[in-house]
């Protein structure tokens, strides 16, 4: 992304980075870094977009495309572009409506919003806006309680559990350090942690985590389990002999292992250990429809987007998730058609050359 010059606009972003800057101009600056900042240095946050910038379009002419279609299934949602709203804790500190107003805008647009464990409104609630949804889970180390929480989002309607793998302890974010950020500020609370007697509980990481607890997961639920945070070609071997149904290349936006390589770059190798028996899906730093469509050509099934959804709803709450999300779908129609391809089946890597720097 371009550096924000935070300069007010006249009418709506046309893009992200401008309404990046138009966020940053109305959120609490402590906010603001929580949502914008990443894991030490920062080095995994800047390299997902730049990988993105090393990527450069072959484009094919004269194919035709006049009918462009940009849905897709994925593990049995049909779905009207491959963009997905990527689970982001805390809404409520982007817009006093919180992940209501975000369900709302993916149900409009027709997509899936991943909610958030650390979500601040109630999972069945989120749900009234209609839309699929799928969950987001931290396994915690108390068993009875996680396999309340996945009971809980199977009942709400979730159709998937996405279960975060890179978190076995939490990242050390400078930012939030320098600000003395580390909780909510009092009246809002994470909704899906209250236990049966409506005790909220904290969140932990915990860094016992094995592949032993995936297997009692697959015990607990029926639902489809996608592993998020994986970037190893070997973790993607394993996730399939797991029995596992998706798998998610992330870094979670550089704001775990700092250093760690980013997601487009460990792209390639996890799809080859995949070998199409599961969809692989990728996020992190995904801000123009090229970029999804990068994604795509090599080897995602979809792409998710973080950061981008909490600017649209500091800006403008529904109204303005909902912009973001038209304004991915209108710049991969348009991608798509000067690239020369009707919809996302139809993605090869012949159409993307890596170049050493942007
Ligand atoms: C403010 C913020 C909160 C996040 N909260 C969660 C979370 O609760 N659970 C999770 O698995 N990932 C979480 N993530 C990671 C995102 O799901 C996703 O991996 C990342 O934001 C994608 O990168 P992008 O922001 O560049 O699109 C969070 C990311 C941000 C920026
Ligand atoms: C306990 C909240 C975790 C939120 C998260 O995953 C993030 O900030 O990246």
């Amino acid at each position: 992304m371009r550096p924000l010059d935070g300069t007010a606009l006249d009418g709506p972003a046309l893009n992200l980075a401008e309404l990046a800057a138009d966020a940053r101009g109305r959120l609490d600056p402590v906010h603001w870094d929580f949502f914008t900042g990443g894991a030490g240095e920062e080095r995994t946050v800047r390299a997902n977009e730049a990988a993105f910038a090393r990527r450069y379009l072959v484009p094919r002419v004269l194919r035709g495309a006049v009918r462009r279609d940009l849905r897709i299934s994925l593990l049995g949602t049909r779905i009207s572009m491959p963009v997905l709203i990527a689970p982001t804790a805390f809404h409520r500190l982007a817009h006093p409506e919180g992940e209501l107003a975000t369900a709302r805008a993916a149900a409009e647009a027709g997509t899936i919003m991943v909610v958030s464990m650390a979500a601040t409104r109630p999972v069945e609630q989120i749900a009234a806006a209609g839309g699929p949804l799928w969950f987001q889970l931290y396994p915690q180390a108390d068993l009875d309680f996680t396999a309340s929480v996945v009971r809980r989002a199977e009942a709400a309607g979730c159709s998937a559990l996405v279960v975060t793998v890179d978190s076995p302890v939490f990242g050390r974010r400078e930012r939030d350090l320098r600000h003395g950020f580390a909780d909510l500020p009092p009246g809002m609370v994470c909704e899906n942690m209250r236990d049966a007697s409506g005790r909220v509980r904290d969140i932990g990481m915990d860094a016992g985590l094995d592949w032993a607890r995936i297997t009692w997961l697959r015990e607990v639920t029926r639902l489809p389990i996608l592993l998020k945070g994986v970037l190893h070609p070997a973790d993607a071997a394993l996730a399939v002999s797991y029995g596992l149904d998706g798998l998610l290349v992330s870094n979670h936006g550089g704001r775990q292992l700092d250093g760690a390589l980013a997601t487009l770059d460990a792209l390639p190798a996890v799809v080859e250990a995949v070998g199409g028996r599961l969809p692989v899906l990728l996020d992190g730093g995904v801000r123009r429809g090229t970029d999804v469509l990068v994604a795509l050509a090599l080897g995602a099934s979809a792409v998710l987007v973080g950061r981008p959804v909490l600017w649209g709803l500091a800006v403008g709450g529904a109204a303005g998730v909902r912009h973001v999300l038209d304004l991915l779908h209108a710049d991969l129609d348009r991608a798509l058609a000067l690239a020369g391809v009707t919809g996302p089946a139809d993605l090869r890597g012949d159409l993307v050359a890596t170049v050493a720097c942007g």
